[in-house]
């Protein structure tokens, strides 16, 4: 004890095994994105139900037209099993079958089509992906972002490259906010007596529809964020899109909104 502090220290091989998982630790996310891209959570959730699948009867779900190796699959399956995503049952015949947990439950659009699995697979992009291992470059040189460093532009203008990576973005952003908004909207209050909210930063503008649908007494909404971020944006009963740089300026309203997720 040094400073009325307690110095808690690891048996070794603890410390080890926790090296050991480290070193390997990204075959978690880069397992995660692949069993989302095969729509795997989705092929559990057929039916409405968390229905209890081998690998073998996941991939001819997937894959309808045969090809795909059910071992690795399951393979992958094991793994994210121990990360939470899966349950596994054992049965006597040695057949290992595959249902959701809540975490995986998470990943399946749910009746507006919303799912998290969009978000995860938008930060897995292989751009990104790319740009991690120069993560301590920022350490050197903080004035250049890594993603910028190695790609020439900003995060953010990959994200409005082109129209997939577009639609993507806003899938991502509203599959992950939107089930926030409807629990801030439930429990906060302080959109009353408002007629003009300036949301910046609001992507396509689905949150702000979503607060003025509950709050009429919003007249006008300008939903602000970058140009090439809203020349997408759909169109919503008293919205407008503006463009601009809120590091700059940002518009007048009666209120603003900002809600970001933390990130890197
Ligand atoms: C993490 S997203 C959050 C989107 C939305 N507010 C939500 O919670 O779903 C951050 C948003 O801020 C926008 N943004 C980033 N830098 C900006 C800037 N300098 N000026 C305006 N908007 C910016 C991005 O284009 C993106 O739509």
């Amino acid at each position: 004890m040094e400073n009325g502090k307690v110095a808690v220290v690891k048996p070794q091989s603890e410390a080890r095994l926790a090296i050991l998982e480290l070193a390997h630790i990204m075959s978690v996310p880069t397992s995660l994105n692949a069993v989302l891209k095969m729509k795997v959570p989705e092929a559990i959730w057929q039916g409405g139900k968390n229905t209890p699948l081998s690998a073998s009867q996941i991939l001819s779900i997937v894959r309808p037209n045969g090809g795909g190796d059910a071992e690795n699959l399951q393979r992958i399956l094991r793994l994210l099993t121990t990360y939470t995503i899966f349950v596994e049952d054992l049965s006597s015949n040695g057949e290992r079958k595959y249902s959701l947990t809540d975490v995986g439950k998470a990943l399946v659009p749910d009746d507006h089509g919303l799912t998290c699995a969009s978000f995860f697979v938008q930060h897995h992009q292989d751009p990104y992906l790319r740009a991690w291992p120069l993560v301590g470059d920022a350490v050197e040189d903080p004035t250049v972002e890594p993603f910028e460093k190695l790609h020439g532009e900003a995060a953010y203008a990959y994200c409005t490259k082109g129209p997939e990576e577009m639609s993507l973005f806003y899938a991502s952003m509203s599959g992950m906010s939107l089930p926030y908004m409807r629990e801030m909207l439930e429990n906060y209050d302080g959109f009353k007596g408002v007629e003009t909210l300036v949301d910046v930063g609001g992507n396509s503008g689905v949150s702000l529809n979503m607060i003025m649908n509950k709050y009429p007494n919003i007249l006008k909404g300008i939903n602000f964020d970058l140009p090439d971020m809203i020349s997408s944006a759909p169109q919503y009963p008293g919205i407008t899109h503006v463009g601009g740089d809120a590091l700059e300026s940002v518009p007048a309203g009666d209120a603003i909104f900002i809600k970001v997720s933390l990130s890197l």
